[in-house]
């Protein structure tokens, strides 16, 4: 009797928490299920289900008269009340959505296309005038564009509704259960709070371009950037237009039986905190992951006062070479993910030069950092709930994080602690390793014996410390960013000292190639391209669009324009890596060409120089720009006709795939990910996505980028299957994760 009545009753619940777990509303309640106390509804059932098994147990109830057929007969009435509250719930639900999209398409264009992202940009566009963006947040909060009030009281409507339904039909605390019902809800009461305590204190500015300085006025693009401010809608709205975007996307199948709890830690975070590729990658990946269905956070150090996280209020103190640092955590849910920051003084101000300062001061930085990192699933409650250590797994990324793994090992695992939690590292540039004298151990605190994992030989160098190195060994799993990298890693050359160890370790390396944040790098949606004369375009509207692209970019950076001249575009690090000399030294060939050049670019100064220099000798063909700009960055990858990336070594490149997204050709030097995600264009089968030479040589540059010229200029059918060839996307963060996913899994059953 009693198997019969609760059969039905797991099977029901099943359905009805699979068809909840797709809710968003809901998302955060349900990840706790697997590895935390957990208060949903699932949990409920499962709670639920196990209290059956006494009876299953002995056989003898229901039989005996004793009273256990009434309790049974009450738990099965009891159970069929949860089921009616839950469909009571998910109807609810449903109808606050379809309420919700109601007032998102009937507030129209104005607000479409605006993420978060934009309203950081405003921020820090704004962060120069403070008077203005108070003005603009007050007019967010009481404006026209979307009543704020109406938002916020219908977000905490679903949360009412979904806390109550849950709360009824199972008693707990009720701010618990308000936590876990609406984890949105408290994000957008604390996003309010956050704005209007906002500190006044000033955010970075991008860098105005050499060319732009003398005859623009920062004032006039300051009130540009208001202006945008104005347009912009609060944080509110912007958590419902990721979901509706989300969902326009369909998300990806669900991890299923896999789901796990993952904590991505890494020295960058876009968009909050970005040099390069890899604060890219700890943006887009987590988001992928919680697609999936995994409840995932990042962990990033807290550079400047940003706008969404705010203060949980969690204080805890790390020694890093002796002296005592305080550090609190700051947190914010979004799109799914916990983001979590790390705020210390050593962090603070930083501003974009996050690898600035001596060695020694980047390696306190990083154990600290890393310190904290490994304790924030004890210490961090996100949506009232810890992670834990059950079903835990931390994605460390290059050398900055590698101690992440060795902390792990050293202060847990090794004592008989969180022996469940594992640790993969992600290599996304071997050339960086943390290395120094070896008596720079003594500042990492480990016990004396684990110096020999720090310990590394190098013919020139002799012996060193190095801290990719022990992460390397002590990881679970290794990805990196290619399969071509993860090839070249093993050899002398591209393995930079480290290939013996990844050799030795090459069972637990994997390849996994990056993929394309959608909604950041994508034509359609791109919000750089909606103002200054640029305009958003697709497959569709291609013929129209990029050309409209293109002029705007020539009027910006103040070229002429005559018919069908050739814009060629590079961004990236100014450094040996990138490949810039290479584009020096075909810079005499390339002026001699019909074309015009834009670079934009920071890093070492001499090559920063180089750019200036080029600008001033060749004006009417090239531009030279010296900063950090990412809204310049979505310009040219939409402007230009060709994206240059002759890199000497790239474990992926995110430019090639970003610039192939927007139908911009790529011609690069086939090494890494480059190779593998760029095929060379065959004339014969039309097939290819651009041009690529084999060896870093300008030379080659030279000839490839000859070829490409020639096919832009005679042979426009081919260069438009390229263009619609690239733009049809094929690589995606949700394919990437669902591989990480597996070397998640892969790592959790590993001893
Ligand atoms: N001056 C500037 N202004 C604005 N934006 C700029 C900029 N310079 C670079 N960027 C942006 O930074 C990112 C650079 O991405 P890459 O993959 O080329 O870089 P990186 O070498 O830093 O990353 C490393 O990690 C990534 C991620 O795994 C790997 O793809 C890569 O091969 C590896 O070297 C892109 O989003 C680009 O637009």
């Amino acid at each position: 009797m009693a198997f019969i009545g609760s059969l039905p009753f797991i099977i029901q619940t099943k359905a009805e928490s699979s068809v909840l777990l797709h809710d968003k509303n809901l998302q955060r309640s349900r990840f706790s299920v697997f590895p935390c106390r957990s208060q949903n509804s699932f949990n409920l059932a499962v709670s639920l289900s196990l209290s059956f098994k006494p009876v299953r147990a002995t056989g003898k109830e229901g039989v005996s008269g004793d009273g256990s057929e009434d309790t049974l007969q009450a738990t099965i009435e009891k159970s069929k009340k949860v089921l009616a509250l839950q469909r009571d719930l998910l109807q609810k639900i449903a109808e606050r959505r379809k309420l919700v999209s109601s007032i998102q398409s009937s507030v129209g264009d104005h607000d479409t296309n605006k993420t978060s992202h934009e309203q950081r940009e405003n921020s820090l566009a704004n962060s120069d005038n403070t008077s203005t963006s108070d003005v603009n947040m007050h007019q967010q909060q009481n404006g026209p564009v979307l009543p704020s009030s109406y938002v916020h009281s219908t977000a905490d409507e679903v949360s009412e509704t979904a806390s109550s339904a849950i709360n009824r039909g199972h008693a707990k605390d009720d701010k618990e259960l308000e936590q876990h019902a609406s984890p949105r809800t408290a994000f957008v009461k604390n996003s309010t709070k956050q704005f209007k305590e906002m500190d006044s204190e000033k955010l970075q500015t991008d860098e105005i371009p050499s060319f732009l300085s003398n005859t623009t006025d920062i004032s006039t693009i300051n009130e540009e950037n208001s202006e945008h401010s104005n347009e912009s809608t609060s944080p509110m709205v912007d958590i419902f237009e990721s979901d509706s975007m989300t969902e326009d996307m369909k998300p990806p199948p669900l991890a299923g039986d896999n789901v796990m709890n993952v904590i991505l830690v890494a020295a960058e975070c876009a968009p909050w905190s970005k040099t390069g590729g890899l604060g890219d990658v700890a943006g887009s990946l987590p988001k992928a992951l919680a697609r999936r269905g995994h409840r995932v956070m990042v962990v990033a150090p807290r550079y400047g006062n940003y706008v969404e996280p705010q203060d949980t209020g969690v204080r805890k103190r790390y020694k890093v070479d002796g002296q005592d640092f305080e550090v609190s955590y700051f947190q914010a849910f979004i799109d799914g993910v916990d983001f979590v920051f790390i705020d210390s003084p050593m962090f603070r101000h930083i501003g974009n030069d996050i690898y600035g300062g001596n060695r020694m001061d980047i390696l306190k930085r990083m154990v600290l950092f890393c310190k904290a990192a490994v304790e924030v699933p004890w210490h961090v409650p996100c949506g009232g709930v810890c992670y834990g250590d059950g079903n835990l797994a931390f994605i460390a990324n290059d050398w900055h994080t590698a101690l992440l793994p060795v902390y792990l090992k050293a202060y847990y695992r090794d004592n008989g602690l969180m022996q469940y939690t594992r640790s993969v590292l992600v290599i996304h540039n071997i050339a960086h390793q943390g290395r120094g004298p070896s008596g720079d151990f003594s500042y990492v605190g480990l016990p004396e014996h684990y110096i020999d994992l720090f310990k590394l030989h190098d013919p020139i160098g002799g012996d060193h410390f190095n801290i990719f190195a022990p992460g390397l060994k002590v990881a679970d799993r290794v990805v990196t960013v290619s399969h071509g990298y993860a090839w070249e890693l093993k050899t002398s050359e591209g393995g930079w000292g480290l290939h013996n160890i990844i050799n030795e370790n090459h069972w637990k390396l994997q390849g996994i190639v990056n993929g394309i944040d959608a909604k950041e790098w994508n034509p359609q949606f791109d919000i750089q391209l909606t103002s200054d004369g640029y305009t958003n375009y697709s497959l569709e509207t291609l013929d129209t669009g990029k050309p409209q692209c293109k002029t705007a970019l020539q009027n910006e950076l103040r070229f002429a324009i005559p018919p069908d001249v050739p814009v060629i575009g590079f961004i990236g690090r100014l450094d040996y890596q990138k490949g810039v000399d290479l584009i020096a030294e075909a810079i005499p060939w390339m002026v001699g060409q019909d074309v015009q050049l834009v670079m934009l670019g920071t890093g070492r100064q001499d090559l920063e120089e180089m750019l200036r220099q080029f600008e001033n000798q060749h004006r009417d063909k090239v531009r030279g720009w010296v900063g950090f700009s990412v809204k310049t960055a979505h310009r040219i990858t939409a402007g230009a006709d060709i994206l240059l990336m002759p890199s000497r070594f790239e474990p992926c490149g995110l430019n090639q795939l970003y610039a192939m997204m927007y139908g911009t050709i790529p011609v690069v030097h086939a090494v890494g990910g480059l190779r593998d995600t760029v095929q060379p264009f065959d004339p014969f089968n039309e097939s290819g996505l651009g041009w690529t030479f084999d060896s870093a040589e300008s030379h080659k540059l030279i000839h490839a980028l000859g070829n490409c010229l020639l096919t832009y200029r005679e042979y426009k059918k081919s260069w438009e299957g390229l263009q619609r060839r690239g733009m049809t996307p094929n690589l995606s963060w949700d394919h990437a994760a669902e591989k990480y996913e597996e070397t998640l899994v892969a790592a959790k059953y590993q001893w």
